[in-house]
């Protein structure tokens, strides 16, 4: 292992930023405060999460990286809304999360498509779940201006088994961003997805996130991939009773070149350094 150098970038949780400290009155855009997670199992509750403090300015680009079954997805849907604190809140805009809704629209690794619609229908299906009022051709404009993003306008008529699976993935970020969402959760989209797929998506996700701004939350078992996309890479401790044990701030400017920031001697400084938090300090038995 080589020997360690404390980025200069590194934050711990209990370290405020000069922004946090500048904004320390303010409420910020996405908090979760003394987030706990607890499922009932027959042997008693089972603790996932412990005491989860985050604080996450708008637009920011998050990533997530843990060992698997460390909280991670757990933690993200208590954003989406899918599930509940045990105690704690997650509040965005100040308002408590409590359940789903069109500010936060979720991309699955296993893309979560209709195999029955086409792509314009996947599509169009969720514009039409929230905005079940507007007209037709209205929502049709959505869809089409959407599919054009990702670049996929001759595949509208196909349906899922007629995609590959980076254009599937497409289609899946396409529906998510049609809703206009404010924050957009990742969870491992381009996890099932060939290397040279991969980084296409990435060029492009980081092209869309460059051009709207909204809050990006995102797993990855990638640190490269972490390293890339991210303004910050929240890193868990294992489980059970996880949490968040350090926050790397990724210090790239941007807009970021793939070639010029691997060329950065600070990648591989940050690269090492969660390679060790990963696989020496909180290294996990099964792997
Ligand atoms: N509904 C549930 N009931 C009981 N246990 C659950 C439930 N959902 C998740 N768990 C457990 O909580 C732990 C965390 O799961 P979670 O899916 O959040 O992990 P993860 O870090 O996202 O994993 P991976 O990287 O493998 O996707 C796991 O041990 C899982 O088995």
């Amino acid at each position: 292992m080589p020997t360690l150098k404390n980025p200069s970038t590194k934050t711990t949780q209990t370290t405020k930023t000069p922004v946090a400290v500048k904004s320390a009155k303010k409420e910020p855009f996405l908090n979760f405060e003394n987030v706990s997670k607890a499922f009932p199992t027959p042997k008693g509750p089972y603790v996932v999460l412990e005491d989860v403090n985050l604080k996450i300015q708008e637009g920011e680009f998050i990533c997530v990286i843990g060992h698997s079954g460390c909280g991670k997805s757990t933690l993200l849907n208590m954003v989406s809304g899918f599930s509940r604190p045990t105690t704690g809140e997650v509040r965005l805009r100040s308002q408590q999360i409590t359940k789903p809704g069109p500010d936060r629209m979720v991309v699955f690794q296993n893309y979560a498509l209709l195999p029955w619609l086409t792509a314009f229908e996947n599509i169009y299906l969720a514009v039409d779940a929230v905005h079940p009022d507007k007209p037709q051709s209205e929502k049709e404009e959505i869809v089409k201006y959407n599919l054009n993003l990702v670049g996929l306008t001759e595949a509208a008529n196909k349906k899922p088994q007629q995609l590959s699976g980076g254009m599937k993935q497409r289609i899946s970020i396409a529906r998510a961003l049609s809703i206009r969402p404010q924050v957009l959760i990742l969870d491992e989209p381009f996890g099932a997805l060939d290397a040279i797929t991969k980084e296409e998506l990435q060029e492009e996700l980081l092209k869309i996130w460059n051009d709207m701004r909204m809050t990006v939350l995102m797993i990855t078992h990638d640190i490269d991939e972490a390293l890339f996309l991210a303004d910050r890479l929240v890193m868990m401790t294992n489980g059970p009773r996880a949490n968040i044990g350090e926050i790397l701030n990724i210090p790239f400017s941007r807009p970021r070149d793939r070639t010029r920031i691997m060329e950065d001697p600070e990648y591989y400084n940050l690269r090492n350094y969660a390679l060790d938090y990963l696989f020496r300090r909180f290294a996990h038995d099964d792997e």
